[in-house]
């Protein structure tokens, strides 16, 4: 059955999708939905994890090559009879027996996508072209986090799906910008020609507990500067915006849209828009009132503007974040004040 695309045109597949294991058609069928979950030891992967194993019927399979995850994040899994932890690098075949996968696996942090840009665009696109292979030969439904990324530095604010974006091609961060817009025509292209059952999310800045501390996000920089009495590093202009998402919000996007009925693309993303001085000034009154803002320099091609338009993701998948900017921050603060072993001061 053609799935609808957000954009309101049918992608009609030429063939129906392939069939999954005909175990799963019998009617003593009692094994659980094996999901993988690639990338499953990042950020909002532990975290997609944890929600996708409180359901008794899921097995969970998570590969992941620790290039920015850490099993860390998953210790309490390991060793539980439903979950399975995989060292393995996504650019590399893999055959196991699923029913969904979660394709997470990509550095997401700029300084690391950026450290190694061959490796980042080989992920996007051999890792993604390995992931449609393994869902066309098991018969798996394979969701993508894409990212606003693909929108570039936008000239229409806030962004639709329909916004084909502003991206620059041989740019610091094309490794990352391009390389998963690669990944998102690869995911349609397959859903065309092979009739493979696709999600694409479009993830906008997501922040939360278990974020790396040191991974240079500006989220987590001014916290664990702010934390660590050091100066909040706003980089120039300092009027460029982003909109923040909560961790738990985002996860329960990501599994509405698996289980509905649209392929998307769909803004996943909180609308609530934020200079990067504003963001400071909320960290600096909420974590350390002492704290200096100093500005630095910023990187090439660094968007100015950005926000979801998240029509589709309420019209579609009944979703729109809860946490607000302000609540959500404290429970990043208790997490990296555990973390750095900094107590509140009295
Ligand atoms: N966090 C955000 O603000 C954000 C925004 C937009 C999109 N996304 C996307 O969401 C996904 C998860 O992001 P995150 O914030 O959890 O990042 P993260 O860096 O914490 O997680 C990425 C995970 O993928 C793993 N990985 C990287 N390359 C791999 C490879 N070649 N093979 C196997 N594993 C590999 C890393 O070790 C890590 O565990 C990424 O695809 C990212 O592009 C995140
Ligand atoms: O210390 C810092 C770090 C960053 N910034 C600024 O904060 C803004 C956000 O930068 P971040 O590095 O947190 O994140 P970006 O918005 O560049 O990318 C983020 O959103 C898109 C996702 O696909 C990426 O995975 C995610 O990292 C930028 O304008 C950056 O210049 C600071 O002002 N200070």
């Amino acid at each position: 059955m053609a799935a609808n695309s957000s954009n309101g045109e049918q992608q009609t597949p030429s063939k129906p999708p392939p069939l999954p294991s005909p175990l799963r058609f019998s009617k003593f069928f009692q094994s659980n939905m094996r999901i993988l979950v690639t990338g499953g030891a990042g950020f909002i992967g532990s975290h997609l994890v944890d929600k996708l194993m409180e359901n008794e019927k899921n097995e969970v399979i998570v590969v992941d090559n620790y290039f920015t995850g850490s099993k860390d994040n998953l210790r309490k899994w390991i060793g539980h009879p439903r979950f399975e932890l995989i060292r393995h690098d996504v650019t590399e075949p893999l055959l196991v027996e699923v029913d969904q996968i979660y394709h997470l696996a990509c550095p997401a942090s700029p300084i690391f996508y950026k450290h190694n840009p061959v490796k980042t665009i080989k992920t996007n696109v051999i890792g993604t072209l390995n992931m449609l292979g393994l869902a066309k030969r098991v018969g798996a439904r394979i969701l993508l986090t894409s990212t606003s990324e693909v929108y570039g530095d936008p000239l229409i604010h806030p962004q639709p799906e329909t916004y084909w974006g502003n991206v620059n091609p041989i740019g610091v961060r094309s490794c990352y910008d391009e390389g998963k817009r690669v990944a998102e025509t690869l995911m349609f292209d397959y859903h065309r020609q092979h009739g493979i059952e696709i999600r694409i999310a479009r993830i906008f800045n997501t922040y939360g507990p278990r974020m790396n501390i040191d991974d240079g996000r500006v989220v987590s920089n001014f916290i664990a500067q702010a934390l660590r009495g050091e100066p909040l590093t706003v980089q120039k202009p300092g009027t460029q915006t982003r909109s923040f998402c909560f961790v738990s919000d985002m996860v329960d996007g990501l599994i509405r849209l698996m289980e509905g009925e649209n392929t998307g693309p769909i803004n996943i993303g909180n609308p609530g828009e934020f200079t990067m001085l504003e963001l400071a000034e909320t960290v600096k009154e909420l974590i350390n009132p002492k704290v200096e803002i100093k500005m630095v320099e910023n990187t090439p091609d660094d968007p100015r503007q950005r926000k979801p338009d998240i029509t589709k993701a309420k019209e579609l998948l009944g979703w729109e974040p809860k946490m607000k900017l302000r609540d959500g921050l404290p429970l990043m603060e208790e997490d990296f004040r555990l973390r750095l072993g900094v107590s509140k001061e009295k």
